[in-house]
């Protein structure tokens, strides 16, 4: 069960207030019966010097649970998305998804983040049941779906605006946050243009800025990168780590293989539906690369073949 927590107003400035969570360990109360003790002399002798045995290791302690997702599932007519899936993303964990087109992230992702009722399964953000109570759950969250339906006959201000205040920040606070953002991620010129006339991957770096003008606690990203360019996707990488670093928590999808490997501390292999793999990156991929691995479980590489007609041109 995830410990329970306070829930904390996000905090005025973009600093990640971090929980604090006490462990209260419950100690049994053994009532021992009397001990007659014998009097005897007891002799003292001076004990060789031996040496202090070493101090016990302290053991990590396990971060707390943001995302606890327990056996989700999902049905399109006969197309079984998402079957069963089970997953654990603790707080300051940079946690990847990554599986074979149609695979059934997306699905997972909309799932968590209050998009799409699951046909069955659990979703508890931070303590609070995702269904049961969506609105204090998505307050935790900030999301930057797949398919991004943006209200963009608004400016990039205009639709960072509307963001932040329906998250409950004050025009002033909107208006730096902004600032911030769009230099971070290189958009500041193209904050007064339509977002309808802003290029794929100015697209994306306006929605993710709008998923994280109110410095939410988990951020849920799916498919951040596609479209971004390499000097724009290291920036927000960049970004994304000093979050984590600050306790914030991310999840995202991607097919960038060096990159979740590279970034993220953990991640699940999705097949059909289903988690294959699951852990830190190194028990995932093992001796192996994470891309090698994936390709396993996935079910290896097709051969091209009986394509011949490809190699006569037509003309
Ligand atoms: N609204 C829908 N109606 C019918 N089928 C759907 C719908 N959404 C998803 N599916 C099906 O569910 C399966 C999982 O799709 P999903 O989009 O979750 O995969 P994905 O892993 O995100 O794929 P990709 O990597 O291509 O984005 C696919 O077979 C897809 O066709």
């Amino acid at each position: 069960m995830a410990p329970e927590v306070d829930t904390i107003a996000p905090a005025a400035d973009t600093a990640i207030a971090v929980e604090t969570v006490e462990t209260i360990e419950k100690v049994d109360t053994v009532v021992m019966p009397p001990t007659v003790v014998p009097e005897v002399a007891v002799e003292v002798t001076e004990q060789p010097d031996v040496p202090e045995p070493a101090p016990a290791r302290a053991a990590e302690p396990i971060a707390p649970s943001v995302l606890s997702i327990t056996g989700l599932h999902k049905r399109f007519g006969d197309t079984i998305a998402v079957d069963g899936v089970s997953l654990e993303v603790r707080e300051g964990s940079f946690y990847g998804i990554v599986g074979p087109n149609g695979a059934g992230k997306t699905t997972t992702l909309s799932m968590v983040t209050g998009l799409l009722r699951p046909d069955a399964g659990r979703v508890v953000v931070h303590g609070v049941d995702a269904w049961a109570d969506p609105v204090k759950a998505k307050r935790t969250i900030g999301v930057l779906p797949d398919k991004l339906r943006l209200f963009d006959r608004l400016t990039g201000a205009q639709l960072l605006h509307y963001a932040g205040t329906l998250r409950g920040l004050n025009a002033n606070t909107v208006r730096s946050r902004s600032a911030d953002l769009a230099k971070a991620f290189g958009i500041e010129d193209a904050l007064n243009r339509l977002v309808a006339d802003y290029s794929a991957g100015m697209t994306k770096k306006i929605a993710l800025a709008a998923a994280m003008i109110h410095s939410p606690r988990l951020l849920v990203l799916d498919e951040p990168f596609e479209s971004v360019d390499p000097v724009s996707a290291a920036n927000v990488i960049d970004i994304l780590q000093r979050y984590v670093a600050a306790g914030g928590t991310v999840l995202l999808s991607s097919h960038g293989m060096d990159l979740i490997q590279r970034v993220c501390d953990s991640v699940a292999i999705i097949v059909r539906g289903q988690v294959l793999a699951s852990g830190t990156i190194d028990e995932v991929r093992g001796e192996q690369t994470l891309e090698e691995r994936f390709v396993e479980l996935a079910g290896g590489r097709k051969a091209a073949e009986g394509m011949e007609w490809l190699h006569s041109f037509s003309d």
